[in-house]
């Protein structure tokens, strides 16, 4: 784990020293990540950071800082130009594409967009998460078919609180009650991780909560680590046990929640 690396001189955050633990085994390993889109404009430059099993860690920064890259890469979801991602013991960048497929299918990923299916019920879009274990033509036609499968879809739609609202149409939901199904769509494929980009940045208030209480209760009840980038410090604070902060591409801060103050973290957003 690459722990509080603070800048010097008068921006520097006022933070404790850093945690000096470092998980040995750890669910996410990303070492030196560096990427570019372009040429001389490094969006990430040697990012490390680790997340131990069932710990749930804060990505921050702000807009442009690099973290959706940084989760993209993480998950090879796009290719690092350097620096390597470990996922479950697994080095992504030399996984081969069915390999990288079963690896990536422990992870339930949750973006700011729900992108449900409108004209279908929640029920029917809990289901299409379990496309995420099947592979081949046959896997994926048995994905969608069978009681055992709805009856899955629906008690992950209890855990996110929405079982009596299976059968309404998506495009009939809140955006709160989207976003929950989106997670119940995650949790079908029984993920030991969840990745959350922004869950909440189009929520109210009130609906963020709820969303961010969610996954507070299936971080610390259920073991399920999580990673999630948000601008709200608040939450950043209240719902990880660890808190790494981006500018400028560079991991500036890596540090337990529990020592941190909103100023703290607030000093990436100046
Ligand atoms: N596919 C791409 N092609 C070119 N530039 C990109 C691409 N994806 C991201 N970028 C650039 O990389 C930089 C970092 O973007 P990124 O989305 O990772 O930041 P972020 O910290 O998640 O920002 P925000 O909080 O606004 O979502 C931005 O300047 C963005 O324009």
């Amino acid at each position: 784990m690459q722990t509080a690396a603070l800048t010097t001189g008068a921006q520097a955050p006022a933070v404790p020293p850093p945690s000096p633990t470092s998980p040995a085994k750890p669910d996410l390993a990303i070492r030196g990540l560096c990427k570019s889109f372009e040429a001389n404009r490094a969006i990430l430059t040697d990012v490390s950071f680790s997340i131990a099993n069932k710990e749930a860690v804060a990505l921050i920064g702000s807009n442009g800082a690099g973290k959706s890259t940084a989760l993209r890469c993480a998950m090879r979801l796009i290719e690092p130009d350097s620096g390597e991602a470990v996922l479950f013991g697994t080095e992504l960048r030399s996984a081969k594409a069915r390999q990288l497929r079963k690896i990536r299918s422990d992870v339930g990923f949750v973006f700011q967009k729900h992108n449900l299916v409108p004209r279908v019920s929640a029920l029917t879009n809990v289901v299409h998460g379990n496309l995420g274990r099947a592979s081949g033509v046959r896997g994926w036609s048995q994905a969608f078919s069978g009681r055992q499968i709805r009856e899955r879809a629906y008690a992950c739609l209890e855990r996110v609180g929405l079982s009596e609202q299976a059968m309404k149409r998506a495009d009939q939901l809140s955006g709160g009650q989207s976003q929950r199904v989106a997670i119940a769509r995650a949790l079908m494929q029984q993920p030991k991780m969840i990745v959350a980009d922004e869950p909440v940045a189009s929520l109210d208030p009130v609906a963020g909560q709820e969303v961010m209480d969610l996954f507070h209760h299936l971080a610390k009840e259920e073991g399920i680590t999580l990673l999630f980038t948000t601008h709200n410090v608040a939450h950043a604070l209240a719902y990880s046990d660890r808190v790494v902060a981006l500018r400028g591409g560079k991991v500036e801060l890596d540090q337990t929640s529990a020592v941190l103050s909103s100023s703290d973290l607030n000093e990436f957003y100046g």
